[in-house]
């Protein structure tokens, strides 16, 4: 089979293939054609599809030609009429199909040039290629598309060393706007100011076969996601740092920088300890651990679940911090605006030419005519790594199973003997699985007793005490069990951060919240994990927690959750078990006592 036919089987996708355009072509074990030659015909064409598309129909060509399709006719004008010609034998059919009508092609093709506006193809070609030609671009309003946000990773290099390398040639945008609203792949960068060594790029920019991207130099990471590792706010002093749920590894070597940027003699020998409960996505953790060279830093607990982990064992005496990003529902997540689409010829529109009424007016007709959405394809380009698993679409009946999972997960890390600070985060839009959990680990036992409480807004690291998009509130969601009084509320909000998919932010959705609790608790709670062991289980808080093993598991995921009720008798004696904590916090205030 020939270049042509095996492009158009891919576009044309008879066996109803999923995925991208690239796995598509991969997957497909008996090509004649080199992977990399298809994709970029495939790629190439649809750029100039807008064009070529009224070049075919203009000529009639699919009328005189019955052996080709619309897809043929397309890939074939469009090698005809570039610098490269069909690939294919003098004598092959479709090559004598397409070359029989060169003269009328071209003829038709600089016509399409000149009424574009272009004096010569170089211009045409530029406009082309920056994306001038594409639909969404002749509209008045120009199109936000989500940007490339591209995280130095500063393991192996620095901001300034890309920006004076990859980035050399590209014109720095003082606002984020510009970013959003470019077309196609100009080359622009925009500085974040929350997030440090973040950049955000137009979508389109191909860094994929950029040295620093294939060196592990710099990393795809959307700016939401950068924002658990940096609100944890890592010191030398913190020990070491857990993520609970670390596959396929962007906030692991975010928390990696970041430690080792900050270390000091103190810090030397601070870890990161990875844990993934999922085999597959641990391979997927190595490698990207591997390549952005945090290996040194990282110790990955490959296939192993974190809710195993025993907070009291020896091993995590120095985990002074936990990053927890569980499996959620992904609502937040954007696709990538990499979709490429293929605009089709009219196959009968050769026809409506031929039928003796003027030439012009047919066209004219044409032109005012809104094509049908079946003549457009649309292909995903690229598969990118997703950061979570579950794509399903019974997802919002299964939200209560998901929060109580997120909730158990986030108590459990709070039961760490030394841990001070965990940040919980989801790519999720759901009040359930974001604010809801907060609320609902605040008023658990394990917190109370431990003296976890949430970090206030004022006291956010500074690029997240700026960002003003904070926690919502949905009534009837939580429940009478937990009680929050209107101040309560107030802070928990204001302390919360979200972030929107689809705004001038340019982020996926996003939740993130951050917990500490002092250093005074866990000398109070170190001296007494027997005391607490037993407190939690007369309050019976290993009982209440459900186990949620996953969407894969089939339907037997539990559909409701259950946690330590707020105002029972335990609670009250919880209550004056923190009181008592206050009373000795001021004792040791006053004798001096951290
Ligand atoms: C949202 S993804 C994490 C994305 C990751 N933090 C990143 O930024 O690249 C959640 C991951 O947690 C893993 N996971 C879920 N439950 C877990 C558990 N109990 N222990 C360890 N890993 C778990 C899932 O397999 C999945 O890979």
């Amino acid at each position: 089979m020939s270049l042509y036919y095996e492009a158009a089987a891919v576009l044309a996708n008879s066996d109803n293939a999923g995925g991208s355009l690239k796995s598509r072509i991969y997957r497909q074990k008996d090509l004649k054609s080199s992977p990399a030659q298809l994709f970029a015909l495939i790629t190439e064409a649809s750029k100039w599809s807008t064009v070529l598309k009224d070049v075919i129909e203009n000529c009639g060509l699919l009328a005189e030609e019955k052996k080709l399709t619309p897809i043929l006719a397309l890939l074939l004008s469009h090698d005809l009429l570039s610098k490269s010609g069909v690939a294919a034998p003098a004598n092959h059919v479709l090559k004598l199909a397409i070359t029989r009508h060169k003269a009328r092609l071209n003829a038709e093709f600089t016509k399409a040039r000149l009424r574009a506006g272009y004096a010569t193809f170089e211009a045409f070609k530029q406009a082309v290629n920056n994306g001038a030609l594409e639909a969404d671009q002749n509209v008045t309003q120009p199109v936000v598309r989500h940007p490339r946000w591209v995280r130095v990773n500063t393991l192996k290099s620095t901001l300034n060393e890309q920006l004076s390398t990859t980035f050399a040639g590209y014109e720095k945008s003082e606002e984020l706007s510009p970013v959003l609203t470019a077309p196609g792949s100009s080359k622009l960068y925009f500085v974040d100011p929350n997030i440090p060594n973040l950049l955000a790029l137009p979508s389109k920019i191909d860094l994929t076969k950029s040295a620093a991207y294939t060196s592990g130099k710099i990393i795809f990471q959307d700016k939401a996601s950068c924002f658990p590792a940096y609100l944890l706010d890592m010191t030398a002093e913190d020990g070491d740092v857990i993520d609970g749920c670390a596959a396929p590894g962007n906030k692991t070597t975010h928390l990696a920088a970041i430690i080792s940027e900050r270390s000091t003699d103190e810090g030397c020998g601070q870890k990161v300890l990875a844990f993934e409960r999922d085999k597959i996505r641990t391979t997927t953790l190595e490698k990207m651990v591997k390549l952005a060279s945090a290996d040194t830093l990282v110790s990955i607990k490959g296939g192993q679940d974190f809710l195993a982990a025993q907070p009291q064992s020896d091993t995590y005496r120095s985990v002074g911090a936990i990053l927890l990003d569980p499996s959620c529902s992904g609502s937040g997540i954007v696709g990538r605006d990499d979709t490429i689409r293929m605009h089709l010829p009219d196959p009968q529109a050769g026809e409506k030419l031929n039928t003796g009424r003027g030439k012009k007016r047919k066209r004219d007709q044409k032109t005012a005519s809104v094509p049908k959405p079946s003549a457009t394809l649309s292909l995903e380009l690229d598969d990118s790594v997703p950061e979570e698993t579950v794509g399903d679409d019974k997802v919002s009946e299964r939200l209560a199973a998901l929060s109580a999972f997120q909730l158990r997960i986030l108590v459990h890390a709070m039961r760490f003997s030394k841990a001070c600070k965990i940040t919980y985060s989801t790519c999720s839009i759901h009040f359930e699985e974001n604010e809801g959990v907060v609320f609902r680990a605040l008023a658990s036992s394990v917190a109370k007793k431990r003296g976890w409480r949430i970090l206030k807004q004022e006291h956010q690291v500074e690029g997240l005490k700026a960002w003003t998009n904070r926690g919502v509130w949905e009534d009837n969601i939580l429940g009478e069990e937990i009680e929050v009084n209107d101040a309560q509320k107030k802070d928990v909000l204001a302390a919360c951060i979200r972030c929107n998919k689809g705004t001038e932010d340019g982020t996926m959705g996003f939740f993130v919240a951050a917990f500490i609790r002092d250093e005074y608790m866990v000398k109070e709670t170190l001296g007494s994990e027997l005391h607490v062991e037993a407190y939690e289980a007369e309050e019976g808080m290993h009982e209440d927690e459900e186990e949620w093993n996953g969407f894969s598991d089939g339907d037997n995921a539990p559909t409701t959750t259950s946690i330590a009720p707020i105002a029972t008798e335990s609670n009250k004696k919880a209550k004056t078990e923190a009181g008592k904590a206050k009373k000795k916090k001021g004792n040791s205030k006053k004798t001096g006592r951290s």
